[in-house]
């Protein structure tokens, strides 16, 4: 996992009203280009003491980006390194703190159209950031790509100011095209663009500087987007307490799949034993019990056919949060028990809606959301991406301009469940508007039955009752660490057996 980040993620809209305000309670915008810039020169000394580099060329924009360019030329020229810098723009053209910064740097600028990587040892990417409004022009995407075939080429690195130029600082998305960077360093919060794809992979490192934009400025901001983190859901995570017992720890049903697909529903009940439900039972077909029961041991199995079985079983109370979707199928009977597990109880029992549970739905999706709005307790469905495309096609049917994470929301809105919307940059978000995205996950991810994992994972904390949202990130980033200590060659199984290292960071940290 990337260095701990400040909590909270901005648009870019939400940073130019911090910026705004914090300039009209007094702080001079020179001064927060001037930390910004020292940022950027730090970072940049750091990667040169690295490589041994001395060599420096600063790549300006038309806006204030540019004018951080100016000022870190000027800090690292101070530094003795040798900076040569090339504006994309006349430097006439240039106006406000962004003429200013350029007029102090003492030397000569090229122009960056026409300048020569040649015997360049690391350049700053310092043409746009959060200004960018719209599609590089041919000029721009040229010079754009013709750094990142130097970059390439010459494995030399490029840090880039505030967000790689050409990445959409609020979608993640490439606006014609993008630099590709080695290392980002962006200004008090990292913005929803450095952590959604494509736009996370153009930042290489990410850290985000202090540079005198106070925490109140979020104030007014009704900042609703989280860093998944353990700072944002530890304080809700479920412990065992000293009098407590299992069923203080909660009861998870998982219902299986038939003779043919029962791994899948196995392996959701042993992450949600893992994640640390008090118990764990299997909801198995008939036709399926002696598979199941043959190969489990400390998860429970019943018989349940069909929604009626189902209905059966779940009449027990203390099952408090149900699991359904992995290896069932898709028919009209998995509706049906769709259905009964989110039916109307006296009581707040959660689910977890993934796979097949949602794919039923494809036709009449609104059928599936008058149960999840209907239902008594918290709701979490787990689509990947063409899972999410099948359900919530009226999300997708847009311009192409909007993110996973404002799809992510619109879907939990017309839902009422929470939705956490699967792939590289996992987003979660509830019905309420909060949401969250995962900062980093190993591909190695991607390997078949990894989603079961989650399902299962999430099932075990709703069982100990964490709230829908809290559960469902808390449960992604502790699927995502798992793996990674894992590391190469991981399978499904192995995300299982690594859970037990994860609590146990969580828990030391938590005795901190
Ligand atoms: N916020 C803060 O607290 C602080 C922010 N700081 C820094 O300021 C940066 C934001 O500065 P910014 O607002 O001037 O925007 P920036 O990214 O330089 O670009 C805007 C310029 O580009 C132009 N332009 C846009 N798209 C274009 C395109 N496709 N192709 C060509 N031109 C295009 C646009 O022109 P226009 O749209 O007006 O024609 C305008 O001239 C931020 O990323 C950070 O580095 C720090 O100094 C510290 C404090
Ligand atoms: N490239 C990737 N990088 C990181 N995580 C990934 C990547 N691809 C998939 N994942 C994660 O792996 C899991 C795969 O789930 P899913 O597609 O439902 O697989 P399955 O149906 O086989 O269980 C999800 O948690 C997803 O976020
Ligand atoms: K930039």
């Amino acid at each position: 996992m990337p260095s701990a980040f400040p909590l909270e993620i901005l648009t870019t809209d939400q940073m130019a009203r911090a910026d705004r305000l914090t300039i009209e309670s007094g702080v001079p915008a020179m001064s927060l280009m001037e930390s910004a810039a020292v940022a950027i020169a730090r970072a940049t000394s750091q990667i040169l003491q690295r490589t041994s580099g001395r060599r420096v060329l600063v790549l300006c924009g038309p806006g204030n980006n540019g004018g951080d360019g100016f000022v870190a030329a000027r800090l690292l020229r101070a530094q003795r390194y040798k900076v040569r810098v090339a504006s994309l723009t006349p430097l006439d053209q240039l106006r406000g703190d962004a003429a200013q910064a350029a007029a102090a740097w003492p030397c000569p600028v090229s122009s960056a159209l026409e300048c020569s990587f040649d015997g360049i040892d690391l350049a700053i990417d310092a043409l746009f950031g959060t200004g960018l409004a719209r599609d590089l022009d041919s000029n721009a995407s040229a010079l754009v790509r013709r750094l990142n075939r130097w970059r390439r080429e010459s494995g030399q690195n490029v840090v880039a100011v505030d967000i790689p130029s050409g990445v959409d600082g609020t979608t993640g998305a490439v606006r014609g095209a993008a630099v590709e960077a080695d290392a980002t360093v962006t200004f008090f919060r990292v913005k929803t663009g450095h952590l959604l794809l494509p736009g996370r992979l153009h930042c290489g490192a990410l850290t985000c500087a202090h540079i005198g934009i106070r925490p109140s400025a979020l104030d007014s901001l009704a900042v609703e987007t989280f860093v998944n983190m353990p700072q944002l859901w530890r304080a809700a995570l479920p412990l065992p307490q000293v009098d407590g017992h299992k069923y203080s720890r909660g009861h998870a049903l998982v219902v299986s799949g038939g003779a043919s697909f029962t791994g899948a529903a196995r392996l959701s009940a042993a992450a949600a034993l893992r994640a640390g439900a008090g118990l764990v039972t299997l909801a198995s077909p008939i036709e399926a019990l002696a598979v199941n029961a043959s190969a489990l041991t400390s998860v429970m199995v019943r018989p349940a056919d069909g929604a009626k079985g189902l209905a059966k079983v779940l009449s027990d109370e203390r099952k408090n949060a149900v699991a359904i979707g992995p290896g069932l199928g898709v028919s009209e009977e998995s509706c049906a028990q769709v259905e009964t597990a989110l039916a109307p109880q006296a009581y707040r029992r959660a689910a977890v809606l993934d796979a097949d549970a949602l794919s039923s739905f494809a036709g009449d999706p609104e059928r599936l959301w008058r149960a999840t709005r209907a239902a008594p307790g918290p709701v979490v469905m787990t689509p990947h991406a063409g899972e999410f495309a099948r359900l919530f096609a009226a999300c997708e049917s847009d311009c192409g301009c909007r993110s996973k994470l404002d799809k992510a929301r619109e879907a939990a809105r017309a839902s009422g469940a929470v939705v956490l919307f699967k792939g590289a940059d996992t987003v979660v978000a509830a019905p309420d508007g909060r949401a969250s995205i995962l900062p980093y996950a190993t591909p190695w991810l991607a390997t078949a039955g990894s989603g079961d994992v989650l399902t299962g994972v999430i099932a075990g904390l709703l069982a100990q009752r964490m709230d829908g949202f809290l559960a469902a990130s808390c449960a992604a980033w502790m699927h995502a660490r798992a793996a990674e200590i894992f590391g190469p060659g991981l399978i499904a199984d192995d995300i299982i057996a690594a859970l037990p290292q994860v609590w146990r960071e969580l828990c030391a940290a938590q005795q901190k």
